[in-house]
């Protein structure tokens, strides 16, 4: 999915929370947006995603307005994972059941979801009984189980062990691979956002300070704002 934001605009409180004057993000782009806490970060994923309304501007998807058939083609996976009062095979199966799919195709996505993911023995679990990083995997599972064009991932990595985080990783990088995508993911870890994205957009204060190819964000950025974050200073 193309995105096109425009005079992109959060108030809260009287307080401007988000200015994105223009920004386009390419089909199949896999942009990650670093910054530090109360940037905007979460603010924009979920206007992107649809659950926050804007102040002003518009972003339009694939040139068109939001609409209910585009929000079910993206979803949006959490820091806290929220999963439904269910069995583990059961929220990951849910989006598609709600998307009317033939009973044994979903019976043959979920298993084929599981199986990459290698959460196969965890199916008949009751959500609320998993650990955090099991069920931060299976909020990734239900996400990507319907191959939506937009995978929105808000920090889905926080808190979790290294070897999960590899697990993590490996999906949504298959996923990207493998479907023609846009992913765009926030996160706090530099390296992560270094081994899994193409772009990186550094936001501070509510606007996007700098966007460009990972290894020049990194290795040769433009803005001395970026290179202070980048380098670990503490930005006031
Ligand atoms: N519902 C809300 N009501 C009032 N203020 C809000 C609300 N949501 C976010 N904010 C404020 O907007 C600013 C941006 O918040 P946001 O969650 O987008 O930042 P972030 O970059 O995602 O931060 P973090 O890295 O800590 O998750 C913050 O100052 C926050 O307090």
């Amino acid at each position: 999915m193309n995105l096109q934001i425009s005079g992109l605009q959060k108030n809260y409180a009287g307080q401007c929370v988000l200015n994105i004057d223009s920004l386009t993000i390419e089909k199949r782009s896999f942009l990650g947006i670093i910054g530090s806490n109360g940037a905007g970060k979460s603010t924009l994923i979920k206007i992107i995603a649809g659950l926050v309304d804007a102040s002003s501007g518009f972003i339009n998807y694939d040139g068109e307005k939001v609409s209910h058939r585009i929000q079910q083609n993206m979803t949006l996976v959490f820091q806290k994972p929220y999963l439904l009062r269910a069995t583990v095979f059961n929220n990951i199966a849910y989006p598609l059941i709600i998307r009317n799919m033939k009973r044994d195709d979903i019976l043959t996505r979920v298993k084929e979801v599981m199986k990459s993911m290698d959460i196969e023995y965890l199916q008949n679990q009751k959500a609320w009984t998993l650990s955090g990083g099991e069920a931060q995997k299976v909020a990734l599972a239900r996400a990507i189980v319907i191959k939506p064009s937009l995978l929105l991932l808000d920090e889905p990595t926080a808190n979790i062990d290294p070897s999960s985080v590899l697990v993590m990783e490996e999906t949504i990088k298959k996923f990207h691979q493998e479907n023609k995508s846009t992913v765009i993911i926030i996160t706090h870890n530099l390296q992560q956002s270094k081994r899994l994205c193409k772009e990186v957009a550094f936001m501070n204060e509510g606007q996007i300070v700098e966007m460009g190819e990972v290894d020049n964000i990194f290795n040769d950025c433009n803005n001395p704002l970026t290179k202070k974050f980048i380098e670990g200073e503490i930005l006031i």
